[in-house]
């Protein structure tokens, strides 16, 4: 469809979404991911792969334009949210019923606080044409054995990154986008880095600006389809992320249900996702995230036993916006990331050493109550971001309460008069939530190296 000159972007008026087409050019590594709304113009996003040229076998390079389309059909979220129209069209290639399936899983529930905070019912309304299909086979690879460890610059990937070391798996670390905070976490660990570039269709800030619905993208599922992409690329049988089990759980708010703002980061997501990729894309590819079975805290725990990252690492997401200014401090102090981070490592870390890193103290400072009490569930519910459940935030305090050099600080000491009595003592217990539980993906031979280290 040719654009129309006079195209404008008019939310309300907008019938369709198109995934246009989606390349990757083997000699220079750069992927177009195109898309458009009804007659509009075309909305480009650019991921660059480094390690151009790629050589590979027929087999190899059908798994690499699987994974490609997949790709396009996962990014597309983010510009399918700007104006959520009734029909969604796939122009270039046929979309079969299980990838219609996971696609119809991914955009509901990963756009389910888009949707809450938006006022939007998006049941129903998402649906993938699909095509019956045969349902062929596709062959392994014979991949290398080699683990694509995806980091974020927090502490959670450090812990896999540390832990697969441990473990005497080859490793390479890669990333998403510009952070060279996230660039200056991958060079401290002293291992081989891949940084992938992406760039959203520039379009897409200028259509926000003229009234586009906005909100957050379930932005672990895109680097989860980038990541994979990269592996085939590079003819790696591994991608490793690095989501606990606390993020399965969400928000849980009166009147409409849970609502998890981390959903991509959670066991559905991968089980999903992972076996997706092992039965459509590659056989030999493993898609998995080391830290499944532990809650926040045993990563906090985990995390708290090498100082290497002290001064490097960040959780606090203001960090990464793509457009505006970087904070001036890795830790912005005020943010629902910094409050949780703060309070899991205190259990697990000397009070200067964490003072140290944060440069002030989060749980003497009664400005900070409201963000306290949210991650407490105490008249709020748990913030939209990625922090532990509320049993932790309160085993946590509680176990400060308990310490000398904590208890006269602001925050515990209100925690323990005035929140502590309304609880079950026996909830307050830290030990019982270190305990790795639950369902993973971990290749059995791994966790059995790995679980030991994680108190399993
Ligand atoms: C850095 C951040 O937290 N961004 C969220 C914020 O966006 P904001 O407008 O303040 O800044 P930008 O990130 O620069 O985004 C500009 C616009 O682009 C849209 N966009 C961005 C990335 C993308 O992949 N697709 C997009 O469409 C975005 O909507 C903006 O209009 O608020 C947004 C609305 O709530 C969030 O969507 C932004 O979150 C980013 C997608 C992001 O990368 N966030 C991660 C730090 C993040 O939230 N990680 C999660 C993992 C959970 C999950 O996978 O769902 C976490 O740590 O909680
Ligand atoms: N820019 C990115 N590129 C690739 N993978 C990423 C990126 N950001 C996050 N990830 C992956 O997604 C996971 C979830 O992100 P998240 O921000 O919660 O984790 P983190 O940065 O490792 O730790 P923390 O929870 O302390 O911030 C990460 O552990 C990592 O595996």
């Amino acid at each position: 469809m040719k654009p129309e000159k006079s195209w404008r972007f008019e939310r309300d008026a907008i019938r369709s979404f198109r995934f246009v087409r989606c390349s990757l050019d083997h000699d220079t590594g750069e992927a177009r991911l195109v898309y458009a709304f009804d007659d509009g113009p075309e909305l480009v996003e650019t991921v660059r792969f480094p390690g151009a040229p790629f050589a590979m076998d027929a087999a190899r390079a059908q798994a690499v334009e699987r994974a490609l389309r997949l790709l396009h059909l996962v990014a597309g979220i983010s510009y399918y949210k700007a104006a959520v129209p009734e029909r969604i069209e796939v122009d270039g290639y046929l979309v079969d019923e299980a990838t219609a399936a996971l696609l119809e899983s991914i955009y509901l529930n990963g756009l389910g606080e888009f949707a809450y905070r938006n006022g939007l019912d998006l049941a129903g309304r998402i649906r993938f044409p699909a095509v019956e299909s045969p349902g062929t086979r596709i062959p392994m690879l014979g991949l290398r054995s080699h683990a694509l460890v995806a980091i974020g610059g927090g502490k959670d990937s450090l812990v896999s990154v540390e832990a697969l070391r441990g473990a005497g798996v080859g490793q390479t670390v890669a990333w998403v986008g510009g952070s060279q905070l996230i660039a200056a976490c991958a060079a401290r660990t002293g291992l081989p880095v891949m940084n992938i570039g992406r760039e959203l269709a520039p379009e897409l800030f200028e259509y926000n600006r003229q009234g586009a619905w906005n909100g957050h993208i379930p932005v672990t599922a895109v680097n989860s389809a980038i990541l994979v992409v990269a592996a085939l690329l590079h003819g790696v049988d591994q991608v490793v992320f690095s989501n606990e089990r606390s993020a399965s759980y969400g928000s849980v708010i009166e009147g409409t249900g849970e609502v998890n703002h981390q959903w991509s980061k959670g066991w559905d997501f991968e089980s999903m996702f992972g076996e997706y990729v092992s039965a459509h894309v590659a056989a030999d590819l493993h898609y998995y995230s080391l830290l499944r079975p532990l809650s926040e805290l045993a990563v906090a725990r985990q995390f708290a036993r090498s100082q290497h990252y002290d001064a490097h690492f960040s959780s606090c997401n203001r960090n990464f916006h793509l457009l505006g200014e970087r904070p001036v401090s890795r830790w912005c102090g005020v943010c629902p990331k910094c409050h949780f981070v703060f309070l899991a490592l205190a259990p697990f870390m000397s009070k200067p050493r964490l003072m140290g890193i944060f440069g002030r103290n989060l749980l003497d400072d009664p400005e900070q109550q409201g963000g306290y009490d949210a991650l407490l569930e105490y008249r709020d519910h748990k913030p939209f971001e990625c922090v532990g459940e509320a049993r932790e935030s309160r085993a946590a305090l509680a176990a400060l309460a308990a310490r000398p050099e904590w208890r006269e600080d602001a925050l515990v000491r209100r925690f323990a008069e005035e929140i502590a009595p309304q609880l079950d003592p026996a909830e307050l217990a830290v030990e019982p939530l270190l305990v790795p539980e639950g369902p993973h993906r971990i290749p059995d031979a791994l966790w059995e190296r790995v679980g030991a280290r994680f108190g399993a």
